[in-house]
């Protein structure tokens, strides 16, 4: 093993994700690959609905009954073991004892996290105790009034003794975050971590989550539609549509020299810091399919101006650009004659 593959923490291969609904199947995750590394960052962008959560959700097994593993792998090196997370029961013992320490999620919405009948702190401090992180109550308190201190929430001596209600929107998303990085996970996933927060708070939890990152050797998948953090925070980039990952790299080379149209376009749709003031945007053309009613090939060809017959009666394999860069594309750069860079 060289010391990249040494690295991985979290290796999901081929994973193929149906959700079954009113005696209708929907493959939402349609054979996808990555790994996470250890002290790296990998981001997940797309548009609503290509599939990130349940992403997320899989490697965490925190899916709704209507999901199921189809097909494919997800392997979490830990404390020198193989667990195949895809084998595991969802709600069994083992999963439990694997979340918090081994794997720690931030959600969309902190009130799946956070329980209404419990003070902040009593819940910060369980997991404190549970994962070994705290000896005593007092310890506990002592370090989740840091956390919460940490997250930016003021008066924390008191906060930690007030319910979930009491707590504003973006409050009890930082308490959540507190509580998930309380444990010092080996692997952090973070789905829209910081959608309900202004922006200086925003930059005190990224710290956060770097500081994390360098100093417990963390894991971090992290889901955002917000190409700036992208830009300043990935290592590594998986881009997804309609339920496959069509194009996956180093954060620096798939955001300068995209080579699927898709990344092109969606790249070309918002704002680039640093791209100067007059960008002209451009809205991707077409929506996506109805995911009961897919294409056959590609699944961004009927969007696609480089599609051709062969894009539209199946889906291109993985093919690799350079280093680690991966496209599924038929008519990648720099296979496509035209450039789309410009
Ligand atoms: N609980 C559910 N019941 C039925 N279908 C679901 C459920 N959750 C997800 N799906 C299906 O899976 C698809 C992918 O959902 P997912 O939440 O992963 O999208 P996403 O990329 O995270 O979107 P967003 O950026 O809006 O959060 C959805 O379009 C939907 O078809």
């Amino acid at each position: 093993m060289n010391q990249e593959q040494n690295d991985v923490v979290v290796s999901v291969r081929d994973l193929h994700v149906n959700f079954y609904n009113n005696n209708r199947c929907n493959k939402v995750l349609r054979g996808i690959s990555f790994d996470l590394h250890k002290r790296k960052i990998m981001c997940i962008v797309g548009e609503s609905g290509c599939g990130k959560s349940v992403t997320a959700n899989s490697i965490m097994l925190l899916l709704p009954d209507l999901a199921r593993i189809e097909k494919g792998s997800i392997d979490f090196y830990y404390r020198g073991k193989d667990i195949r997370i895809d084998q595991l029961k969802r709600k069994g013992k083992e999963m439990r004892q694997l979340r918090g320490a081994g794997m720690s999620m931030i959600f969309q919405d902190p009130m799946t996290a956070l329980n209404p009948v419990f003070t902040v702190g009593s819940q910060i401090n369980e997991a404190l105790l549970y994962h070994g992180q705290a000896y005593n109550k007092k310890e506990a308190t002592e370090k989740s009034i840091e956390l919460l201190k940490d997250m930016g929430i003021s008066l924390p001596e008191q906060r930690v003794r007030e319910y979930p209600y009491q707590f504003s929107g973006g409050m009890s998303q930082r308490a959540m975050i507190a509580m998930a990085m309380s444990c010092r996970p080996k692997v952090l996933i973070a789905d829209e971590p910081t959608t309900a927060l202004d922006v200086t708070i925003q930059a005190q939890i990224f710290d956060l989550m770097l500081d994390l990152k360098n100093s417990n050797d963390t894991a971090i998948l992290l889901i955002t539609h917000d190409m700036g953090v992208v830009a300043e925070l990935a290592d590594d980039v998986a881009v997804m549509y309609m339920g496959n990952i069509v194009e996956r790299g180093d954060a620096r080379a798939v955001l300068t020299r995209p080579t699927h149209p898709y990344t092109k376009a969606l790249l070309d749709s918002i704002p680039v810091l640093g791209r100067g003031k007059n960008q002209n945007l451009k809205p991707i053309k077409g929506s996506t399919p109805d995911p009961y009613n897919r294409p056959n090939g590609c699944q961004f060809a009927p969007r696609c101006s480089y599609c051709t017959e062969e894009c539209a009666s199946r889906m291109p394999d993985e093919s690799w650009i350079e280093g680690g860069h991966m496209c599924r594309c038929f008519h990648s750069l720099p296979i496509r004659k035209e450039g789309i860079h410009d």
